[in-house]
Formats: structure tokens, C-alpha cells, sequence
């Protein structure tokens, strides 16, 4: 998916766009304007290829850093030859993060293992955790004001061990710090136009709570355009969102789990956190952050992104029953796998 397969795509369709206004029809912005560096911890997997492939498409990105514990240089190499604005370079192993960092606006961070079927996200914790932490560590010597986008899982409690190392570090900025689930917004968006027979691209759906199982609220009454869909349906959609991901760990049967629509979901995660910085008006995502919304100190709900990170973290909305039903379900969970990732930290 080069810029020229793009342009060539887009001549089929009748298009006469560009790669650059392809994106900025899909949300991502057009016009290259401040230096901005992008890293990418966890580059050489299997998010972390397509996500710097998608990257490297973003005008908006300046540098692109590309950090893994091996295998970037090739990545960094195939990807540096496409004729897009950034420069790449690659980094592998420890001594050499400090340099893949330095200087980031943006770090996003895919690293880690991913699920086989029958696990859960929490599951992962054992291992994800420590990555977490010490990329975390790294983040905060040699790049504390970048925003971090964090997608390895379980996210509803690496979020909060970045919270806390940042803290002990002196350099938590709660405004910085991001766990990105935007694929569940994408996949609610994907499932609610093809059961509500709308257009896709005109699709919203705001997704709150957590990311993992019944954590992932979706609120499709919230959904634009509206639709007249009936109790059932609206519960099997909300059942397909909050199972999206075990969806495709089972189909790719011991394979991993979502790569390629979870690179798609970070690269506009990622996009969305750069406009902000650029000062683009009325940026709004939905994403895991720290939180008055609810009770609890970390909760997804949708955020207006600005030049500091979150410019402001906006209310739930008025939700339906099974909505309520919904979110004063997930708080149990949620709460404990919060609690799980600051426990971790302080070596509980
Ligand atoms: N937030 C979300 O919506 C989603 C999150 N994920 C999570 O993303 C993570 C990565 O998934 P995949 O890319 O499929 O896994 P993968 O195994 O294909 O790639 C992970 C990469 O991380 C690297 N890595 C391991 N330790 C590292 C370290 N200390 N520093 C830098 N890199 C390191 C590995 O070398 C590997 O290249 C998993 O935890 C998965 O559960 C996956 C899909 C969606
Ligand atoms: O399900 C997984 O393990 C990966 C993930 O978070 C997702 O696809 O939403």
C-alpha cells in the first residue's frame, strides 16, 4: 500500500486524489507543517510493521523512529525507501532506546506479546508488564513530555503501571498518556453500518469503559447516523464489539491476534494526537485516560486532543439502561485490573 499503489487505486475508483488526501479523507491530516518525530516501540511485530508502514505514509510525521529488541533494521530499511516526507531510522536492542527516543513527540507502543485462543488480555500481564514498565523507564529520561500511546495489552493495566513509573520518575503529566482503543471504536463503527445498513464512512459510534471483554462498552445509542435497530440487535452488536478481538485470535488459531486493523486503529490514534499537537481544532477521540468521569482513575471516554495532549475529557452522554446495565458491570473488572498495574509497580 505504497503512496503510488494508493494514487493508482484511487485512479481506478475515479478518483483523482492524492496518498496525502486519501488519508485526509479517512482522518488522517494533509498538510506537513511542524517537525514532528514519531517512535515506534515494538516496530518489528506484527502491528508494529504495518503501524510504521502507515506512519511513514503520515505527512505530519517528520522523524520516524523505529525501536524493537531486534529486526529493525530491516523494517527500517523497506520502510525508508517509500518517498514520503519522514526520515527513518532504525534501533535494536537496549542501548540503543535512549537515542530511538529522544527528541519524540509522539511514542506509540506496540510492544509485547499477543494472545492465543483460550487466553484472556490479562493473561499477557506476566510478561507485558515488565516490557511496559522498562520501556516506560526509558520514556521517562530520555523523552518525558512526548505523548504515549499504548496498545500492549492488557491495556486497562499498562496504562496505569505507565502511570505509575512516570509518577516515580517525577514526570507523570496525565495529559500525555493514552491507551489506545480505537480499534474498538472501529470495529463498532464497521459492525453498526453493516447491521444498520449505512454508509461506513459516515459512521460514528463512541466506545467507553476499558478494552478487554465486557470492559468495552460501545454505546450504539449514541450512534450516527441513527437507526432503528431492535433490542437484540443492538445486544449482539455490543457482544460483537466487546469479542472483536477474540474474534480474530481465534480465527488466526495460535497465529497472534489483530495486526493489520489494530496498526489501521493506531495510525489514526497516532494522527489524531499529532493534530492536536499541531493545534488543529476539535480533535476528538475516545481513549483510556486518567478520569473523573466515573469513580474509577482510568476509564475510555471520548477526549478532545489539543496541544499538551488532553485538552478535556468529555462526559459519558445520556445512556440507555442496558448502557447502565453495561457500565456498572465493567467497573469490577476494570477497577481490578487498574489496581493489578499500579500493584505491579510497587511491587506488590
Ligand atoms: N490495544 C489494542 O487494541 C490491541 C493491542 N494488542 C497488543 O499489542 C501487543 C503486540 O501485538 P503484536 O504486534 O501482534 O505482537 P508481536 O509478537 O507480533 O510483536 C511484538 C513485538 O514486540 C517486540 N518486543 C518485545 N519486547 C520488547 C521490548 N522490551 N522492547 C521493544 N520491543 C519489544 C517483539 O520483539 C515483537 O517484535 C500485544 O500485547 C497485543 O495484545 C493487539 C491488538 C489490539
Ligand atoms: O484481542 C487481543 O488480544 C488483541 C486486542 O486487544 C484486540 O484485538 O482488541
Amino acid at each position: 500500500m505504497t503512496a503510488s499503489i494508493l494514487r493508482s487505486a484511487l485512479r481506478r475508483s475515479g478518483s483523482s486524489a492524492t496518498a496525502s488526501s486519501y488519508f485526509a479523507s479517512r482522518g488522517f491530516a494533509s498538510a506537513p507543517s511542524h517537525e514532528r518525530k514519531v517512535a515506534v516501540l515494538g516496530a518489528a511485530g506484527g502491528i508494529g510493521q504495518p503501524l510504521s508502514l502507515l506512519m511513514k505514509l503520515n505527512p505530519l510525521v517528520s522523524r520516524l523512529a523505529l525501536y524493537d529488541i531486534a529486526g529493525t533494521p530491516g523494517v527500517a530499511a523497506d520502510v525508508s525507501h517509500i518517498n514520503t516526507r519522514s526520515e527513518v531510522k532504525g534501533y535494536a536492542g537496549d542501548d540503543q532506546l535512549g537515542e530511538a527516543l529522544e527528541g519524540s513527540d509522539v511514542v506509540i507502543i506496540p510492544a509485547g506479546v499477543p494472545r492465543k485462543p483460550g487466553m484472556t488480555r490479562d493473561d499477557l500481564f506476566k510478561i507485558n508488564a515488565g516490557i511496559v514498565k522498562s520501556l516506560c523507564e526509558a520514556i521517562a529520561k530520555y523523552c518525558p513530555n512526548a505523548l504515549v500511546n499504548m496498545i500492549s495489552n492488557p491495556v486497562n493495566s499498562t496504562v496505569p503501571i505507565a502511570a505509575e513509573v512516570f509518577k516515580s520518575h517525577g514526570v507523570y503529566d496525565p495529559r500525555r498518556l493514552f491507551g489506545v482503543t480505537t480499534l474498538d471504536v472501529v470495529r463498532a463503527k464497521t459492525f453498526y453500518a453493516g447491521k444498520a445498513k449505512v454508509n461506513v464512512a459516515d459512521v460514528n459510534v463512541p466506545v467507553i469503559g476499558g478494552h478487554a471483554g465486557i470492559t468495552i462498552l460501545p454505546l450504539f445509542s449514541q450512534a450516527t447516523p441513527k437507526a432503528n435497530l431492535s433490542d437484540e440487535e443492538i445486544l449482539a452488536l455490543t457482544k460483537r464489539t466487546q469479542d472483536g478481538g477474540t474474534e480474530v485470535v481465534e480465527a488466526k488459531a495460535g497465529k497472534g491476534s489483530a495486526t493489520l486493523s489494530m496498526a489501521y486503529a493506531g495510525a489514526i490514534f497516532a494522527d489524531a494526537c499529532l493534530k492536536g499537537l499541531n493545534g488543529v481544532p476539535d480533535v476528538v477521540e475516545c481513549t483510556f485516560v486518567q478520569s473523573t468521569v466515573t469513580e474509577l482513575p482510568f476509564f475510555a471516554s471520548k477526549v478532545r486532543l489539543g496541544k499538551n495532549g488532553v485538552e478535556e475529557v468529555l462526559g459519558l452522554g445520556p445512556l440507555t439502561h442496558f448502557e447502565k446495565q453495561g457500565l456498572e458491570a465493567l467497573k469490577p473488572e476494570l477497577k481490578s485490573s487498574i489496581e493489578k498495574g499500579i500493584a505491579f509497580v510497587h511491587g506488590n
